[in-house]
């Protein structure tokens, strides 16, 4: 068998896997992942689990006539998570590690810099960690909501080679291929685009979330890290073998050749703006150039509530999207300068502050 070239991939099992016939965890198409994880890992290959189904895992423990409202779903999770657990456990002489996670986690620098330690020592120490999403605490605010999106900020967050989706299809299709018999697989994506995301249609079966289109926003977050992204068919054993021939069983995206920085891609693709400061239209050009930064008489407003160390969203008055960046200041102070751009205070606060965003700080965004 040929070594294969990744030092660390995020593996995605989607819930159709875990549950397939929605009667609780099955071993059936687990199996052969499991096998597969084992044999990354005998070839020094740093395996990370991001493991969908405790909603479709816990589901045959609550009524089926009942509805499922989201107190319902949470508590299916609550209780599948665990059957899922002690079922990946049981399939390996090795540990593994559960760790449950919301985009309160993640997009909290701190908590973030938390969590990518913890996976570090997880590997280290040869414990194979299995993450998913905590859905008996999220709300909306808090949730990322599907895991295409959340095993992509993993991947980003453990410096992964591969991120590996593996679902319920054979790859991406020009249209969806459960409503077209004539649709089309597409072995290759060199670049997400508009054209991309309109293929991409909604979950088919009772228990998927999110369906195409959140695993191609996967797909391009980790192939903005220099993470090359594959969709793959989870149900069928050849996909496994494929893969350790060094085959594309499905679909792959290729990595971007000039890849984000980690913290300028956590700032883009994970972190919230707390706030936004708009700031005149021509600011644009200064934002790209080498001195990019921002000072108090170039704010036309602040809107929000934020702290020093918040994300925020800099605006041009157009209303475009110019930058995501770290606040030096805190609105309420940046709204005392707003109103005051002249007031020697101002000007002496800035000096010895330096300026509101500093160009170390600033995650350029696509205009839109
Ligand atoms: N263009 C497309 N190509 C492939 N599958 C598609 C496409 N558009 C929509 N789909 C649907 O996406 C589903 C996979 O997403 P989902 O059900 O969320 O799976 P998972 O539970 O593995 O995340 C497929 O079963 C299919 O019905
Ligand atoms: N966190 C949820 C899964 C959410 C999700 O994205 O599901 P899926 O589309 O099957 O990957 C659960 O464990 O049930």
């Amino acid at each position: 068998m040929q070594k294969l070239n990744w030092r660390r991939i995020v593996l995605k099992v989607g819930s159709a896997l875990i549950a397939p016939d929605q009667d609780g965890c099955r071993s059936r198409y687990l199996l052969t992942i499991a096998q597969f994880i084992v044999r990354c890992r005998s070839q020094g290959i740093e395996v990370i689990l991001v493991s969908s189904g405790s909603v479709a895992a816990g589901a045959h423990l609550f009524p089926a006539q009942q509805e499922r409202t989201v107190v319902m779903k949470k508590a299916m999770a609550a209780a599948g998570q665990t059957e899922m657990m002690a079922m990946w456990d049981r399939f390996f002489d090795f540990p593994s590690a559960q760790i449950l996670l919301t985009h309160g986690d993640l997009r909290d620098r701190e908590r973030y810099q938390s969590i990518r330690e913890t996976v570090f020592t997880l590997l280290e120490h040869g414990v194979l960690p299995i993450m998913n999403e905590n859905d008996t605490v999220t709300t909306d605010d808090l949730k990322v909501g599907d895991n295409d999106n959340l095993s992509a900020m993993v991947a980003a967050a453990a410096d992964a080679d591969a991120l590996m989706i593996f679902s319920d299809v054979d790859g991406l299709y020009d249209k969806n291929p459960n409503l077209h018999d004539d649709a089309v697989l597409l072995p290759e994506i060199k670049s997400i685009d508009d054209s991309i995301y309109a293929m991409a249609g909604c979950a088919t079966s009772a228990v998927g979330t999110g369906g195409m289109k959140t695993k191609i926003e996967a797909a391009e977050k980790a192939t903005s890290h220099g993470i090359t992204t594959y969709i793959i068919n989870g149900f069928k054993e050849k996909t496994f073998t494929q893969l350790l021939e060094g085959e594309n069983p499905g679909t792959i995206f290729l990595p971007y050749e000039k890849p984000m920085q980690e913290a300028v891609h956590w700032m883009t693709h994970t972190a919230n703006e707390q706030g936004e400061v708009v700031v005149e239209g021509s600011f644009d050009e200064s934002l790209e150039g080498e001195t990019g930064c921002i000072r108090g008489d170039e704010i036309v407003a602040v809107h929000g509530e934020f702290a020093v160390g918040d994300t925020i969203l800099v605006r041009s008055n157009d209303g475009t999207r110019l930058a995501k960046a770290t606040a030096n200041y805190s609105s309420c102070l940046l709204n005392f300068i707003a109103d005051n751009e002249q007031s020697e205070f101002s000007d002496k606060m800035q000096d010895s502050i330096g300026p509101v965003i500093s160009e170390k700080d600033i995650a350029l965004l696509e205009k839109s």
